[in-house]
């Protein structure tokens, strides 16, 4: 048989069959209207569609195609190749897809149809689709249709998209199985069912994190070969009560007051986030609070060193062990429990309060908020920037954006952490006494006037993109 890709006559190509997304007998008349092959007698042809590697983690969708003489040689090779390819278990046959149609640059249902749905459909996924008419749309949906006959669930939006169908997923399967997520310490029954994220949204952190690069034609192969990485979630609560799951960022201050102010400005699109980014630096509010963590000690990495975390990551196979041995004696450890003697307690005056479960890497920012958390290992690196100049606290965003070490200041703490506990001054100080009154009132006063950078007003966190309006948590 001889191959020649489009545009090419002959040449050689290799591909592991593990990245093969199609074969398909081919139309010759099609393929052979030039050069020598038009002399050939009823020459027969099939193609081979492959993922190709171009540059920065692309992915894009490549061809060849072979011909040959004989018919049965070439329905051989068809049938062997399609038998390879019922080999690969992992790869998704049915999946569920939740397009959020207002997303990002609201190109959502466009990016799908034109450039993930035609791959899929080459690769013989069946699919069904939502386009979601509402926030919450897709999470409640999960709570409704038969998961368990799909292989995946493709969510084609942001971060905020993802985090949605992430509780779906998670709080279905717990329900399911009879688990309370409001108990803090129940364990979770993990999730089989995987999640793919179609690139649709504003910042994208959880694709570029995983995928490093948020381009849906990468996305849509790295679901068709059946590609899995694992990642960490947090769960968070406060007073036994379930509030929210995480699986990137997790901030309060600057990156909570940036959401708060951009929400309002949807309109805008994607730059709404630079904007309020830049109002929020303006405004250079701080705010006080205690927060008390437990160091990480089942993790062999630690937030300055220079390796990231990659798909197969020794650092997080090496963590995975002993989390799961420590879930099933819950509490049984007494310094696990919150006040045990491992506990750390820090109270300040704070710009910014980051939990991230992984790099948070995005277009934005290349490296992300931690360049060296990891996807898997079970921890979160708690990144404490102290209250500083508005200078100081510019040379510190900067360095989101270059090479330099985002921790290397004097006002940036960073901790490798299991759990941690926050609860902001204006709620202590509320609890003890009618003293406060006053305090709560000026607290609003504050928040009506940005410009101001007074202590006592409350911001809210940034839970993966999405409000998360509470002076109290409990995260682990
Ligand atoms: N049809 C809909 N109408 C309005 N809101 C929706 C709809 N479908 C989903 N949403 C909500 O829109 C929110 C934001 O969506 P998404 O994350 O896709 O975009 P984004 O915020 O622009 O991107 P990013 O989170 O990456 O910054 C999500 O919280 C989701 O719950
Ligand atoms: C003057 C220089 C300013 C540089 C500012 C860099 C900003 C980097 C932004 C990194 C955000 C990474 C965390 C991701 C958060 C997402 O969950 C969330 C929703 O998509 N996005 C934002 C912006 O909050
Ligand atoms: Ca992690």
């Amino acid at each position: 048989m001889t191959g020649g890709g489009a545009g090419r006559v002959m040449g050689n190509c290799f591909v592991p069959a593990s990245e093969i997304i199609a074969v398909e007998e081919t139309e010759i008349e099609k393929q052979c209207s030039s050069g020598k092959w038009q002399k050939m007698a009823k020459p027969h042809a099939f193609t081979v569609y492959y993922v190709k590697r171009a540059q920065k983690h692309r992915w894009q969708c490549n061809e060849v195609t072979f011909w040959c003489v004989d018919e049965q040689l070439c329905n051989q090779w068809i049938q062997a190749l399609k038998e390879l390819l019922e080999l690969q278990k992992s790869r998704p046959k049915q999946l569920l897809v939740y397009i959020n149609p207002y997303g990002g640059k609201q190109q959502g249902k466009r990016i799908y149809e034109q450039k993930v749905a035609p791959l899929f459909s080459l690769a013989s996924i069946s699919t069904d689709v939502v386009i979601t008419e509402h926030a919450n749309h897709a999470k409640d949906n999960l709570f409704e249709v038969n998961i368990y006959k799909y292989d995946g669930i493709v969510c084609v939006g942001g971060d905020g998209m993802f985090s949605e169908v992430m509780h779906g997923l998670i709080g279905r399967i717990q329900k399911d199985s009879g688990i309370d997520q409001n108990n803090p310490k129940a364990p979770l029954v993990q999730c089989n069912i995987r999640i793919g994220i179609i690139p649709a949204g504003s910042t994208d952190c959880v694709c570029y994190a995983t995928v490093g690069v948020t381009d849906p034609v990468t996305s849509a192969l790295h679901i068709i070969v059946g590609d899995s990485q694992p990642l960490d979630v947090s769960s968070i609560h406060h007073n036994n009560t379930f509030l929210k799951y995480s699986v990137s960022l997790l901030g309060y201050g600057f990156y909570g007051d940036i959401l708060k102010d951009s929400e309002k400005k949807r309109w805008m699109g994607t730059i709404r986030y630079d904007f309020s980014g830049f109002k929020t630096f303006l405004s250079h509010h701080y705010y006080e609070g205690t927060v008390s963590f437990l160091p990480a000690k089942h993790t062999l990495g630690s937030p300055r060193d220079k390796k990231r975390c990659r798909t197969g990551c020794y650092i997080c196979r090496q963590s995975k062990q002993q989390p799961e041995e420590q879930q099933k004696n819950y509490g049984l450890e007494h310094n696990e429990d919150e006040g045990g003697d491992d506990w750390k307690v820090i109270k300040g005056k704070f710009l910014a309060i980051n939990a991230v479960n992984m790099s948070c890497a995005c277009p934005r920012s290349p490296k992300g908020l931690s360049p060296a958390a990891h996807l898997a290992d079970g921890s979160i690196d708690l990144i404490l920037v102290r209250k500083c100049s508005r200078f100081n606290f510019l040379r510190y965003l900067v360095r989101h954006t270059n090479q330099d070490d985002q921790f290397d200041f004097t006002f940036v703490e960073v901790y490798r952490i299991k759990k941690f506990q926050f609860t902001s001054k204006h709620l202590e100080d509320s609890d003890s006494g009618v003293k406060d009154v006053g305090k709560k009132r000026f607290g609003q006063f504050c928040r009506d006037h940005p410009a101001c950078c007074c202590n006592l007003s409350n911001s809210i966190w940034n839970c993966d993109g999405e409000t998360l309006d509470s002076s109290a948590i409990e995260v682990r």
